[in-house]
């Protein structure tokens, strides 16, 4: 059995009408049936553009929002179903380390009173002294001096804030961080080196992760799995290799199409997909396919029935009724528009290296109007 677990996981938000009496006139259907797992020590690296509802998928696991429908089963246990009480015993277990470093940690509190705060609630530490310890260790672990301890979030640098949101996931004692684009508030330069302690820590702790983000180099270079959102579904997961090396979703091929690549031969020869049309409302997703409104290789079939992720027969699972034809080059498009040979629009934005997570564009820059 994988650490976390979640099955058919639905979180949909009441969309509510009216200035006295509040009537619900639809739904919001931020996550719609999304399944996958974690293994222990692992890193699933789930992307997608803007609203794709990754963010919401982050709050239900932690149950910081409703679950509609389905389950979050950490190491057994389906917290979706847990009641309030028995859900603070599991909370230590599962941490989350924000986008904003500075919007997550309160201006008052010094870095001491931050990172304790939990800390007595799950039982860490005996006494002040012993949490004092425990901290300073934790600070020196994530590279922040010992005198951090006295000093306040705004004397810190945003990289040093990100590392003191690390930390304070760190003091208690965690299974399962959930990072929420966890370096796109950093320079790029900063990015790595945050990125870079999440895997030594990750190494020397055992620490699993999910890592939310919008951009593909960053969940490239430390994921094992990747998982790509589209409308609140998952529409393709493979080992971060394969993923990258063989995109089979059109969607995941059009936001992989946009990312430069810094061979400038490669680039220019490299085939282009746009995207067509706006991305739907998820108050209002389209029939069939989600994707279909958008898709380079739509069929009437993909307007009427949703196809399921499906393993591909090599562990590379794909909801699309076609990905084997288009994989073998034997399906026509039908709508989108190909630009080969395309020059990169802005050519003077960074390549896309090992070293520099973050220079890639937004997924959402490939839609063509
Ligand atoms: N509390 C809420 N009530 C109603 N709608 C919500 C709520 N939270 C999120 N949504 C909607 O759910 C959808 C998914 O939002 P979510 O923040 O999960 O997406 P995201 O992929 O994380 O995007 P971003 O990267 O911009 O945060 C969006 O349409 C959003 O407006």
């Amino acid at each position: 059995m994988s650490l976390l677990e979640l099955d058919g996981v639905k979180v949909h938000f009441p969309v509510k009408k009216g200035v006295i009496f509040d009537r619900v006139v639809g739904h919001v259907h931020a996550v719609d049936g999304v399944s996958l797992k974690v293994e222990a020590g692992q890193t699933y690296g789930l992307v997608g553009e803007s609203g794709c509802g990754k963010t919401t998928l982050g709050r239900a696991v932690l149950r910081l929002v409703d679950i509609t429908e389905g389950e979050v089963v950490l190491d057994g246990t389906d917290l979706a179903k847990l009641p309030p009480e028995e859900m603070r015993r599991f909370r230590s277990r599962l941490q989350m380390v924000f986008q904003d470093p500075l919007g997550s940690l309160n201006p008052r509190q010094n870095i001491e009173s931050i990172l304790s705060e939990g800390m007595a609630a799950h039982g860490i530490g005996a006494n002040r002294e012993e949490r004092r310890e425990k901290i300073k260790a934790i600070l020196a672990k994530v590279g922040l001096p010992a005198d951090a301890l006295s000093r306040y979030p705004h004397e810190f640098s945003g990289g040093q804030r990100q590392r003191i949101g690390i930390a304070r996931a760190l003091v208690l004692e965690p299974d399962v961080i959930i990072c929420d684009e966890p370096v796109s508030a950093l320079d790029v330069s900063i990015q790595a080196q945050v990125i870079n302690l999440l895997e030594d820590l990750q190494e020397e702790l055992g620490l699993t992760y999910l890592v939310i983000a919008h951009d593909l180099a960053v969940v490239r270079h430390i994921s094992d799995v990747v998982g790509v959102m589209y409308l609140g579904a998952l529409v393709e997961e493979a080992s971060s290799d394969a993923l990258y090396a063989e995109p089979r979703h059109p969607y995941t091929k059009a936001l992989m199409s946009a990312v430069p690549v810094p061979d400038p031969e490669v680039e220019e020869k490299r085939e282009r997909i746009l995207l067509t049309g706006d991305l739907p409302s998820p108050a209002d997703p389209p029939s069939g396919c989600r994707f279909h409104t958008r898709c380079p290789w739509a069929r009437e079939r993909c307007a009427t029935e949703r196809p399921e992720l499906l393993d591909m027969g090599d562990g590379h699972r794909v909801a699309c009724h076609f990905a084997s034809e288009i994989a073998a080059g034997e399906l026509e498009r039908t709508g989108g528009e190909v630009v080969a040979a395309a020059r990169p629009e802005e050519p003077e934005a960074a390549p896309v290296t090992d070293d520099e997570p973050g220079s890639a564009p937004d997924a959402g820059v490939v839609t063509a109007k």
